[in-house]
């Protein structure tokens, strides 16, 4: 018996805890995605007391107007800033990266609350409307290399696509998108942008990992949880994940390089191979 529960103490201890803003958007796929990880809980954030005894957030994909202005009228957005303060790990995805950007352009009348903290700029609907979004196969960026499973290209979907426009000192650049002649028409001949970066306890990202099979993404942002809780700093280059979430990665990938799994094959594709 008391084996038993020091083996329980032990699991507890390395249990982290996600919370996914719930107020709008594709917060469930992304629950379901941490929940396929070993050692994280995933739960809803809807008001101030579910930020309690996280140690990690999740902004996800939606409409980022839309969530402001819910966050706003439930009293969300100081409490989200007072969490964020404490540098603990922010993930934004799609909408969630325009949150967290200091600077966005193409926003509606008014403008929006964000929560900022990432210096840089997005442009919103950069990729297009609704009818413009699509996928791509990118290459999966050096910094996830430490975790040498899955194919060497990830699939990112863009569903009115934020992208990263201008990036300062701190920020990691973890992904780029090479635009394509007829891109580069329209952004004066600018040839590629970011849709994948990281600051500190920051992580953005323009696509949506937690439509695809893809766990990746979901697996580097535990990654800077669990160092966060450890006091160490967030991964750079060529390092390895925390022992913590080796153990936690599933070494089995069904997907391998050139397929296309068979999730949710939605949106035409702008593969750049
Ligand atoms: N898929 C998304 O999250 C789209 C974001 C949307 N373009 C916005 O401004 O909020």
């Amino acid at each position: 018996m008391a084996d038993g529960s020091a083996n329980l103490d032990k699991a507890s201890e390395d249990q982290i805890c996600i919370g996914v803003l719930a107020l709008q958007g594709a917060f469930r796929e992304h629950i379901a995605h941490f929940r396929k990880l070993p050692g994280v809980t995933a739960t809803e954030v809807k008001k101030k007391e579910d930020l309690k005894d996280l140690d990690g957030l999740v902004i996800p994909g939606g409409e980022s107007t839309t969530m402001a202005l819910i966050a706003e009228r439930w009293g969300l957005i100081p409490e989200l800033r007072s969490w964020a303060k404490g540098g603990r790990p922010i993930w934004g995805t799609c909408a969630g990266l325009i949150f967290l950007a200091d600077r966005a352009s193409g926003q509606k009348e008014g403008g929006q609350a964000l929560l900022g903290g990432l210096d840089c700029k997005v442009q919103r609907n950069f990729f297009g409307a609704q009818i413009n979004s699509f996928e791509s196969q990118l290459p999966v960026p050096k910094q996830l290399q430490p975790f040498e499973h899955g194919p060497a290209k990830y699939r990112a979907m863009f569903i009115r696509a934020p992208a990263i426009m201008e990036a300062g000192p701190s920020v990691e650049i973890l992904s780029e998108y090479r635009l394509s002649a007829e891109e580069q028409a329209v952004t004066e001949g600018r040839e590629c942008v970011a849709v994948a970066v990281r600051s500190k306890q920051l992580l953005a990202t323009s696509f949506h990992p937690e439509l695809t099979e893809e766990l990746r993404w979901h697996e580097t942002f535990v990654d800077m949880v669990r160092r966060h809780q450890q006091g160490d700093k967030p991964g750079v280059n060529g390092r390895s994940p925390s022992s913590a979430s080796l153990n936690s990665m599933s070494s089995q990938r069904s997907q391998s390089d050139g397929l296309r799994p068979a999730d949710m094959p939605v949106y035409g594709t702008r593969d750049r191979l």
